[in-house]
């Protein structure tokens, strides 16, 4: 088993889509960045990295190439979970937190879940992810931006092969 932890921070900008866990948010701004600057996602794909200690998303992912310019942070996800898989892991449990003042997220939070647990192959309940203000203090309170934590344990896929060569 191991354990990873991930943070992303993402600034609000009015010409932007808002886009967390895959969901389309209506509101008056949206998350800047070089993709679709899906926090929640960022946050998520760090922390699995981080359990196999394989760098971040910026390393495997660099906001340098166009190849990523708008892209959608599920396909990202899904290169993550590629890389999980070949180095012989699968999600254990996952265990998020959005930090944003607006919009309320929690109308939305069961289709993240869906969203994040058909990437990783892996069922609902072992997706979590809820969300908080921050009371109107620091800069989450002002609706500059938001804020995402990810913790989350992968295990080892058993290889029954070589178990029983
Ligand atoms: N953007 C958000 C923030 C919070 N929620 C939900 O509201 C609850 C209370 O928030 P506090 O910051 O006062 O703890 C929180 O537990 C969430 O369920 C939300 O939906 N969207
Ligand atoms: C996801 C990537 C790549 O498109 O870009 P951003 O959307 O800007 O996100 P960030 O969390 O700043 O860094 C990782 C990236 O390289």
């Amino acid at each position: 088993m191991r354990i990873g932890f991930g943070m992303d921070v993402h600034q609000f900008s009015e010409q932007r889509e808002l886009v967390l866990g895959g969901v389309k948010i209506p509101h008056q701004k949206g998350l800047l960045g070089h993709s679709d600057a899906d926090v929640l996602i960022h946050s998520i794909m760090d922390a699995i990295l981080g359990a196999l200690a394989l760098g971040d998303i910026g390393k495997h992912f660099p906001d340098t190439d166009m190849a990523y310019k708008d892209i959608s942070s599920m396909k990202l996800l899904s290169k993550v979970y590629d890389i999980m898989s070949y180095n012989g892991y699968k999600v254990g449990n996952i265990d998020a937190v959005v930090a944003a003042q607006n919009p309320k997220l929690s109308p939305y939070i069961q289709q993240m879940r869906e969203n994040i647990a058909n990437i990783l192959n892996t069922e609902i309940e072992n997706i979590s992810v809820k969300a908080t203000t921050t009371e109107k203090l620091g800069f989450e309170g002002r609706e500059e931006g938001v804020t995402s934590y990810c913790v989350c344990l992968l295990e080892k896929v058993i290889d029954n092969k070589k178990i029983f060569v």
